[in-house]
């Protein structure tokens, strides 16, 4: 098993039309150990997408490197499996079908293919819904398959971009659990992307909080609760504060910029919510 090394990593987008650019973090560093679980946490715009896209291969850095083990990132590989929001299955494949098309590549024997797939839906607990069409399965179900997809490639890491963004809250906190289970049968490492404090304490060992303009990480916090973790035990509540201390000067900068002379502290705080409600989906 492999370490991640983000050594120095810059990203700047250029509009050519505009002749304008936007650097979006200078100074990335982070290593991230086997069998970790990290998330990036930060208010929007500061770039988690940005970077788990580069260590996937799906963007360049301006500067800086990403390393897996000692190989240098340069495109995606079989090594570093992604999951998105949206879980984007073909819509005439069946789940079965969906996670066999990911694997064409990597495993010619086909019957080796349809037992490795039936293997990774089993592990995601759909082994009912094999022969399901996606329009026939829930939004969690969809984001399971597109876990197994990811997970059927076999690959060292885990790239997790908002994967439950779009779920309702019942289905995100069955998906906690599933995610938390095959992190622990599969020992891979898992680079996590959220806006929601809680699902990042219940999920991770380490919390990576980003912020913006300068775009950067703030700050690095190990989460040294026993799991499963309790989020109304004294412990998860006092982490969920100090970090919202920080992110909450961060979510407010967003704002700042945003809304321009619109800004009004106070409204703001009324628009959207307490501290702690804020910390729930920035
Ligand atoms: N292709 C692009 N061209 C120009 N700017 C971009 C491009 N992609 C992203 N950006 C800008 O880079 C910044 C970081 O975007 P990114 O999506 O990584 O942020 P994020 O933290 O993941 O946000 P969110 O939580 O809202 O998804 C944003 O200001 C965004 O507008």
């Amino acid at each position: 098993m492999e370490k991640v090394h983000i050594q120095k990593v810059e990203k700047t987008f250029n509009n050519k039309d505009r002749q304008e650019s936007f650097t979006v973090f200078n100074d990335i560093s982070l290593t991230i150990e086997p069998g970790e679980f990290v998330s990036l946490l930060g208010p929007s715009g500061c770039g988690k997408s940005t970077l788990l896209n580069i260590i996937a291969g799906l963007d360049e850095a301006t500067a800086g490197e990403v390393l897996v083990g000692d190989k240098k990132v340069t495109k995606p590989g079989s090594d570093r499996g992604v999951v998105f929001q949206e879980a984007a299955l073909m819509p005439w494949l069946t789940a079965l079908e969906n996670v066999i098309f990911a694997l064409k590549k990597k495993c010619k024997n086909k019957n080796k293919a349809k037992e490795q797939a039936i293997k990774y839906l089993k592990l995601v607990h759909l082994s009912k819904f094999i022969n399901s069409y996606p329009h026939e399965l829930s939004g969690g179900m969809k984001q399971r398959v597109a876990i197994a997809r990811a997970l059927a490639m076999d690959p060292k890491i885990l790239l997790m971009d908002e994967p439950f963004g779009a779920l309702d809250e019942q289905t995100r906190t069955m998906l906690h659990r599933e995610v938390q289970y095959i992190w622990e049968e599969t020992k891979k490492t898992i680079i996590f992307v959220t806006h929601n404090i809680r699902e990042a304490i219940l999920l991770s060992d380490r919390i990576v909080l980003m912020g913006t303009r300068p775009g950067g990480i703030r700050k690095i916090y190990p989460v040294d609760l026993p799991r499963p973790r309790v989020p109304t035990s004294p412990e998860f509540l006092q982490l969920e504060e100090d970090i919202m201390s920080i992110l909450g000067g961060e979510i407010e900068k967003v704002m700042r910029e945003e809304m321009g002379d619109d800004f009004n502290s106070k409204k703001a705080s009324l628009l959207y919510g307490t501290n702690r409600d804020l910390g729930d989906n920035i």
